[in-house]
Formats: structure tokens, C-alpha cells, sequence
């Protein structure tokens, strides 16, 4: 599938800090890539850097399969964006405001507003002033101003921060809309896990600057495996125990009760009569799918927030 951006070693540094450290991203046509981080992982700098906001220390970046050329303005007409909160005029309309925005930006098209306004939801012909919208129609406003050009890529930092459960099933409707019917390529970021899996057809998952894991959802998906769940009355002796009578099991200790052991083969009664044959209680054993948030906290070996 044809790369629309490629990031190649992307590393930023402020001062000392490393904000990025050797990113590489590959976000493909037609499709929607999610960038997962907590606060501070680094999204919108890697964002900025593709749109030419902020300079990367070292790395590459292709638009199209060119290498960007920050000098070279045309490059970033494939691309619309929305980074952290967009600002509009609060005593205007939508319509208003986007032919304010159309005409600073020298766009003649005509019916460019309309369409827009017609993609994101909003009534061409409302007066009501930006002050009074709501969080989540200020944010379909500034959804809109990013597609005013027709850009074949959309780049959206947190699009549904600060909104209401309703407003993010809307911002998400209109992503999954833009790529299926406009065949637009999407490259969004957000520190939740739940509102990323639910659009993104690509995920990478940042921490500290880093990427931990590129993948496809799909791949993800099929990766969060079956485990076992034991709770028994001596996790630490259960551990020892699968160590030394399993080669390369594949468990974690949850807690000071749990155990879970991802396994390809049942190994369910071997494992509880090992433990009871030691003396240890076996007081459940479960089967159960990992979910998505294991799986990353897995990754991390964070608590997964
Ligand atoms: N201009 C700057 N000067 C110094 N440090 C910066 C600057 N911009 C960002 N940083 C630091 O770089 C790191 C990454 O910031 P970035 O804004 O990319 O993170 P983020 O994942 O988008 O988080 P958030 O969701 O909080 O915006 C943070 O630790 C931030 O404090």
C-alpha cells in the first residue's frame, strides 16, 4: 500500500531534552492512522514536524514520496490541519468564519465552505455566533477549515479532547466518513486508547519520544491472545514453579493472587496439578481475551493509563 507521509528517524531535541527519539512512521493512503501517547509522549511534536511548525533535529520526512522541503510552501497543500484547540472569531458564524478563513487563504472555489460545513455537520445558513457553539461543533468547525482547501491528508492533534460522549461518536462518525467517502487520509493523536481502536485502521503507540509499537489494528487485535487466569493462595511459588518445569512460558503475575499464562497449547490441567501437587491452593482458573488496554499496559509495563 503507497506510503501519502513517511517519517524516517525523527529525533527533536529542546535544548538536552529528546522530545523525539528516532520516530518512524509510515501513515498510508486512504486510511486512518492513530497516534497513542500519554501527555507529554511527544504527538504533537511529531505532528508539527510533518507540517513544518517546528524543525526536527535529525530525521527525514516524505509527503507524497518527496523529502519535505520546509522552504517549499506547495508541499503542505496535501495536507489540512487542526493542532490543539482551533481559534475562530467568537462573534462570527460558522459560515462567517470559514469565508474569512477561505479568503486569508486564497481559496476561490466556490462551493468550498458549503461542502465543508455539509461534511462536518454544521448548517451553512445559522447565524448562531462561535461564542455560543458547543465544544463538539468547535471542533467540527475546526474540521472543517482543515478541509476547506480539499487536502488529500487531514491532520487532527486530540480531536475529541474536551468533548461529551455524544460529540465524540460525531468527530468519529465524520473521520471514519472522510476516509471511506472521501477517500481523505487521516492521521489523528489522542492519550485514549478506547477513542484511538474504535477509528484507526494504523496505530502507533508513543512513549517518551519513542515509538514502542507500529501495527496495524487488525494485527493488534489478532496479537491480544487467550490467557489462563489462575488465582492462587502463593503467586511467588507459582512462579517459580512455571519457570522451572516450563521452557519459555509465557506469563505475567498480575498480582499477589493472579497469574496469567498466555498459552498456544492447553496446558491448563498440567499447570493446576503442578501447583497442587506443590501445595499451593488453586482457588480459580479462568479463560479469558486480552484486552486491548492489557496489551499495552503489557508493552509499557505501566499501569496503562
Ligand atoms: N517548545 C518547547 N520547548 C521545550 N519543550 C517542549 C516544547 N514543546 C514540547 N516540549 C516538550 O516535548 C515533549 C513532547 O511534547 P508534545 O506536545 O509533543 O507531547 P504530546 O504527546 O502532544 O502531549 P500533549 O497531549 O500533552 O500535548 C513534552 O515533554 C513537552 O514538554
Amino acid at each position: 500500500m503507497e506510503n501519502i507521509i513517511k517519517v524516517k528517524g525523527l529525533t527533536k531535541k529542546y535544548n538536552n531534552f529528546l522530545a523525539l527519539d528516532n520516530v518512524s512512521l509510515e501513515i498510508k493512503k486512504g486510511r486512518i492512522y492513530g497516534i497513542l501517547g500519554r501527555n507529554g509522549a511527544g504527538k504533537t511534536t511529531i505532528m508539527k514536524s510533518i507540517l513544518g511548525l517546528t524543525f526536527p533535529t535529525s530525521g527525514e520526512i516524505y509527503i507524497k514520496g518527496a523529502p519535505i522541503d520546509y522552504k517549499d510552501k506547495k508541499q503542505f497543500f496535501t495536507i489540512g490541519s487542526m493542532i490543539e484547540t482551533p481559534a475562530f472569531y467568537s462573534n462570527l458564524s460558522a459560515r462567517e468564519n470559514l469565508e474569512l478563513f477561505a479568503l486569508i487563504r486564497g481559496i476561490t472555489q466556490k462551493n468550498a465552505i458549503e461542502k465543508a460545513l455539509d461534511i462536518v455537520g454544521l448548517e451553512i445558513n445559522s447565524n448562531k455566533p462561535f461564542a455560543s457553539f458547543s465544544m463538539g461543533m468547535k471542533q467540527r468547525l475546526g474540521i472543517a477549515n482543515a478541509l476547506l482547501h480539499e487536502p488529500e491528508v487531514l491532520i487532527l492533534d486530540e480531536p475529541t479532547n474536551g468533548l461529551d460522549p455524544m460529540g465524540i461518536v460525531e468527530v468519529r462518525n465524520i473521520l471514519i466518513d472522510l476516509c471511506r467517502d472521501f477517500s481523505k487520509t487521516i492521521l489523528i493523536s489522542s492519550h485514549i486508547l478506547s477513542e484511538i481502536e474504535k477509528v484507526a485502521d494504523d496505530i502507533a503507540f508513543i512513549e517518551k519520544g519513542r515509538v514502542v509499537e507500529e501495527s496495524s489494528m487488525e494485527s493488534i487485535r489478532s496479537r491480544c491472545g487467550k490467557y489462563t487466569s489462575y488465582v492462587v493462595s502463593d503467586v511467588y511459588n507459582s512462579a517459580r514453579l512455571l519457570e522451572e518445569n516450563y521452557e519459555n512460558l509465557n506469563y505475567i503475575v498480575i498480582d499477589n493472587k493472579e497469574i496469567r499464562v498466555f498459552e498456544l497449547n492447553d496446558k491448563t490441567n498440567s499447570i493446576n496439578r503442578l501447583l497442587i501437587n506443590n501445595g499451593i491452593d488453586v482457588f480459580q482458573i479462568t479463560t479469558q481475551n486480552e484486552s486491548l488496554e492489557e496489551y499495552f499496559k503489557k508493552l509499557t509495563g505501566g499501569d496503562g493509563k
